[in-house]
């Protein structure tokens, strides 16, 4: 099988020209065959307050009625998917920026879970990972935005960390797949206020203590648990990592937190 890198980027980071711009350089030190799908949850509070439309969180996702749908669709799948295609075109990268609808690639329905209203938020129910695939065979980088599609013409607002999650595990049937969640830290810390105190491994037994004891939080929480659930969908590897230092943690240069199943019965 061909080793695939999968790799998501998060909303600090995107923020953040410079950090965006080294986070690119060492994306493009990346060798072989390589996906981005990147975040923007930062940008589309701070457009969508210029517009006066106000941001609710619910469990990690953007309610999202028409006017916010208009937004992240403006801001994930214009701003941010296409000035992160050209910095990359720019830097040699032969990127093709995609939204779940371009290609029929990602498939979701809108989400329903307890009595809770989402409005326009998909839930992934298909990756069309023979048309990625089509695009890796010609030697292009898919970049992708998080928005899927219903089959019935509507986008959907999706969780990058799960569109990241979900595309690496369809696309591990056919490669060898590791999947890395790039972020402004240098990895999962033991220690949240201590920005070495990088954990170099982490199995679900000890993310559970560390989550009882109030250490790993907020944003880290989904990401880790869809993180896991990579691994056990069969990705062969999951790191979490500086955005900086994602070519080195690729290669196994011992940078970042790796996941691991660890012993369980
Ligand atoms: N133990 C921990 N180690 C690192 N980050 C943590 C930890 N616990 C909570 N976090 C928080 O998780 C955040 C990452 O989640 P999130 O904001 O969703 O990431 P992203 O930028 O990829 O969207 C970090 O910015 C940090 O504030
Ligand atoms: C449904 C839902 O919540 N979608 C996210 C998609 C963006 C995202 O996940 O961005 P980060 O990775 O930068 O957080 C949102 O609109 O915030």
């Amino acid at each position: 099988m061909k080793s695939l890198i999968i790799i998501k980027i998060g909303g600090n980071v995107i923020d953040n020209p410079d950090a965006l711009k080294q986070f690119l350089t060492s994306f493009r030190g990346i060798y072989g065959h390589k996906i981005l799908i990147h975040g923007g949850g930062k940008i589309a509070t701070q457009v969508a307050e210029k517009l006066g439309i106000q941001t609710t969180m619910v469990d990690g996702r953007r309610i999202t009625d028409q006017p916010m749908l208009d937004v992240v669709t403006m801001v994930y799948g214009g701003l941010v998917n296409k000035q992160i295609v050209a910095q990359l075109q720019a830097i040699g990268v032969d990127a093709i920026g995609l939204t779940g609808a371009d290609g029929n690639t990602v498939l979701s329905k809108k989400r329903a879970v307890g009595n809770i209203d989402y409005g326009f938020v998909g839930d992934i129910e298909e990756v069309n990972s023979g048309q990625i695939q089509y695009f890796i065979r010609q030697n292009l980088v898919p970049v992708f935005a998080p928005l899927t599609y219903d089959r019935s013409g509507s986008l959907l607002n999706t969780n990058a960390d799960t569109m990241a999650s979900a595309i690496a595990v369809d696309m591990a049937i056919r490669n060898e797949t590791t999947l890395v969640y790039c972020f402004e830290k240098k990895g999962v810390l033991a220690d949240p206020n201590n920005e070495d105190s990088v954990l170099a491994e982490l199995t679900p037994e000890s993310y559970a203590n560390y989550k009882s004891q109030g250490v790993i939080s907020k944003g880290m929480i989904p990401k880790l648990d869809n993180a896991f659930s990579a691994l056990e969908k069969g990705v062969r590897k999951v790191i979490i990592c500086h955005a900086n230092q994602v070519a080195e943690a690729v290669s196994g240069s011992g940078v970042g937190t790796v996941l691991s199943l660890g012993t369980q019965e």
